[in-house]
């Protein structure tokens, strides 16, 4: 006998026992959701920087330079990645194959899904750089420059205007927007810097010596601007000598010589590899167990 019900015919079907046969369908359906979704496609999603056996070697005379050897790692969103290493370890060679401004002799890196060597205008439109040798545009404001930079990239007037007013907020910038760029302190102009890194929202950003050459008051400036990077979801890769300070502010490292990583994990994983304390301690030993040349013959 039909249940009555104000649903009327449908109401049997919604009433009638679900076949076991309806219920394995359904749990494989579940089973394939979940696979796609902790599987290949969301996990890139979830991690906006991946570097896949990062190699390269520069022509230097008759002999070649191996700068960066089979380098991977990935950064995920609020993530700050510390790629440490001494002089000539291969960081920012590092970083500008990361950017897409030079070829890799092998492998390849991804931001946030976009191949580099493959969509480099999409790449580029998702990171910021920083760097202490970006040089500044003596002639215009940091006003002018941030709207300029802002143009490149496509933000629309008002949201630039928008940004920059938080931008100015958020790095103290408010008193020198209307100055030349060409009367501004050293520290004055990596608050520029920062900013201008910033102006397009994206969502990855590289930092190369963020704090050469600022004192106690504009590193710290440089510090809480990473802490608000972290707390935005933007993945950060950081390249510093400043060990002590690395620790602060990084959640994992890469810790590079002569273009190979000798560690890669958080404090604690690196701390329990090596029985030492502080990224310093690591160091002296990975320098003094790691003489390798870099130079090989040219092939
Ligand atoms: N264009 C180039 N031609 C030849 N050799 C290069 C070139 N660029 C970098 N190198 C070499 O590659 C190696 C890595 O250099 P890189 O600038 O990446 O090091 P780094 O870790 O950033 O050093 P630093 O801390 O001193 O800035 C060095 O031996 C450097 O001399």
């Amino acid at each position: 006998m039909p249940t009555p019900c104000s649903c009327g015919e449908n109401a049997d079907k919604l009433l009638a026992p679900i076949s076991a046969a309806a219920i394995d369908r359904l749990e494989s359906r579940l089973a394939r959701h979940d696979a796609g979704f902790f599987s290949s496609s969301a996990t890139q999603r979830r991690v906006l920087i991946s570097a896949n056996h990062l190699t390269k070697r520069f022509a230097n005379g008759n002999q070649q330079v191996l700068a960066v050897e089979d380098l991977s790692f990935d950064v995920q969103p609020g993530h700050v990645f510390g790629l440490l290493g001494p002089n000539g370890a291969g960081k920012t060679t590092t970083l500008r194959m990361v950017l897409g401004l030079i070829e890799p002799t092998s492998g390849d890196a991804q931001i946030h899904g976009f191949q580099v060597s493959r969509d480099s205008d999409e790449v580029k439109r998702r990171i910021g750089f920083v760097s202490a040798s970006v040089g500044v545009y003596p002639w215009l404001t940091p006003r002018e420059v941030l709207r300029f930079v802002g143009d490149l990239y496509g933000v629309r007037p008002q949201v630039a205007v928008e940004r920059i007013e938080r931008l100015s907020k958020l790095l103290g910038l408010e008193e020198i927007l209307d100055r030349r760029c060409s009367v501004l302190s050293t520290g004055q102009q990596q608050r520029m810097n920062l900013a201008r890194a910033l102006v397009h929202d994206p969502p990855v950003m590289l930092m190369d010596e963020p704090t050469r050459g600022l004192d106690i008051v504009g590193s710290q400036v440089v510090f809480d601007y990473i802490v608000h990077l972290r707390s935005v979801g933007k993945a950060v890769i950081v390249c510093t000598h400043r060990l002590d300070e690395a620790e602060r502010f990084c959640d994992s490292f890469g810790l590079l010589n002569h273009g190979r990583l000798c560690q890669h994990g958080s404090l604690g994983d690196l701390q329990d590899r090596t029985g030492r304390t502080t990224l310093t301690e690591m160091f002296v030993d990975l320098l003094a167990a790691d003489s390798k040349p870099t130079t090989e013959p040219s092939i």
